[in-house]
């Protein structure tokens, strides 16, 4: 993937240059890896790589003028709500008391379901048969040695878990399900260019696996170590579920029962610790490495100092090295400190901490995801932290699992081992008895 040598880029200032620059790409990446991940048709191939025309733009530059606007707005609360439905079922599926076996694999079905329910509409091929959700990570988990080229026979899962999920989305697409009302507006709007540009209904459901991995490979490993550091302090659970009643309504029922409704669109305004954590959590758990290729010679500059990256070599942008330097964050950088972003304003003055924060990336490329990540990820997070106390399957206090490094081609760091392991206790707090979860956008 990596032409030939490298620079590297960790600096905050100078990694924001280099987000903003135009000569810095991301496509070649994206062409170079897409045959290897989704193992396209070379005719499919052919019209990733055909550069545009003055007439006829090339298909990812088409791609990223449509991407961003069609995840805000309107089509990000028709997703939103889409989500939120789904995982209030979830949670009133939970019902008094429940044990997670392995909390992460518990949050990565809901959070999977409800992210594929979101995108794909009422003809979720991942819902009809959810066997596919571990199937769709048994793909995640075989990117990069798919990447690598590693034969199926020593890297078998990658492959099957592809073929099995790609297979269901080819007759998702075949069925033009994707033309539905209910789906998503990315989901449409990408379908859409494909077809323009010529690529077959089969072969779009072969890319679109790729999207579904990017929807779900970070935000449902977020969600289960935001849970993890805020189980694992009483104080701080305390505390944000302060922030949570205030954006909570009880209601009482027909049926003489009690519903908890919480307003997701109230986080960024009501909850401050709660985002912070958020925040933090994602600081603490990004090793994000960016790669782009220099696509003629450029400089970037960190306002003192200027730099040229000569054309033709490419860059990789540090992103996670930048979220771990004591000289941005201060001296107790490595601990998780759910408080850390309240302060943000004041640690301005001192240190660069908004500056280095780029778990998102940026430029161009900034996630289009990131609303919607917020609210999913929040929204899972409120109804447990607020109506449950979440414990270790012992009883006693959950602890966070040793956060390991992530591979190059992830984002943030998923649990290993014990932590992948790790179970935990919901049950009901005291006075909650009985209560169901409903969310509101208003
Ligand atoms: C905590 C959650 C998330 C994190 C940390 C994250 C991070 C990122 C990063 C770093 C990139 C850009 C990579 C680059 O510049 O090379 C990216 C791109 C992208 N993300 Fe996310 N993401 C998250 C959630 C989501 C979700 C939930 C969705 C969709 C529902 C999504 C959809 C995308 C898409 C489509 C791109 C490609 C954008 C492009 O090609 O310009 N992401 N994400």
């Amino acid at each position: 993937m990596i032409n030939n040598k490298a620079y590297v880029i960790n600096s905050p200032l100078l990694i924001q240059s280099a987000l903003r620059s135009k000569d810095l790409s991301y496509d070649p990446f994206i062409q170079d890896s897409s045959e290897k991940l989704f193992a396209l048709d070379p005719s499919t191939m052919k019209i990733l790589k055909t550069p545009g025309t003055l007439e006829k733009p090339a298909l990812m530059d088409e791609f990223n003028r449509e991407m961003h606007g069609s995840m805000l707005g309107e089509h990000l609360d028709k997703m939103t709500r889409v989500a939120l439905l789904d995982i209030a079922a979830s949670v009133n599926e939970i019902g008094e008391a429940f044990e997670a076996k392995s909390l992460y694999r518990w949050v990565r079905s809901v959070m999977t379901i409800a992210t594929t329910d979101s995108l794909l509409g009422s003809h979720n091929p991942i819902k009809a048969d959810p066997s596919l959700v571990d199937l769709l990570w048994d793909y995640e988990g075989g990117v990069t040695p798919l990447l690598m080229g590693i034969p199926k026979y020593w890297a078998p899962k990658g492959y099957e878990g592809r073929a099995a999920v790609q297979a269901a989305l080819i007759k998702y697409y075949e069925a033009k399900h994707d033309l539905e009302p209910d789906v998503a507006e990315m989901t449409k709007m990408r379908a859409k260019v494909f077809r323009k540009y010529g690529i077959t209904d089969a072969e779009t459901a072969r890319l679109e696996i790729g999207f579904l991995h990017v929807a779900v490979s970070n935000a449902i490993p977020t969600c289960f170590w935001l849970l993890s550091f805020v189980a694992s302090s009483p104080a701080l659970t305390a505390s944000i579920r302060d922030e949570l009643m205030a954006i909570t309504t009880i209601n009482t029922l027909d049926t003489g029962k009690r519903e908890a409704v919480i307003d997701n669109s109230k986080f960024l305004s009501d909850c401050p610790l709660f985002v912070s954590a958020y925040r933090e959590t994602i600081r603490q758990i990004s090793s994000l490495v960016i790669f782009r290729r220099i696509m003629q010679d450029t400089t970037i500059s960190d306002g003192n100092s200027s730099y040229l990256l000569k054309g033709g070599k490419d860059v990789a942008i540090a992103v996670g090295v930048s979220h771990m330097n004591p000289a941005n964050w201060g001296s107790n950088v490595a601990q998780f400190d759910a408080e850390r972003f309240l302060h943000e304003k004041e640690m301005e003055k001192e240190r660069v901490p908004t500056k280095a924060y780029f778990p998102f990336s940026g430029g161009k490329h900034l996630c289009p995801g990131m609303h919607f990540a917020f609210s999913e990820i929040l929204g899972t997070s409120a109804p447990l932290v607020l109506g449950f106390d979440i414990e270790g399957t012992d009883g006693t206090t959950l602890k966070v699992p040793k956060i390991g490094r992530s591979t190059m081609a992830e984002a943030v760091t998923k649990p290993e081992g014990e932590g992948l392991e790790m179970g935990a206790k919901f049950t009901k707090r005291k006075g909650w008895e009985g209560v169901t979860w409903r969310f509101t956008l208003a």
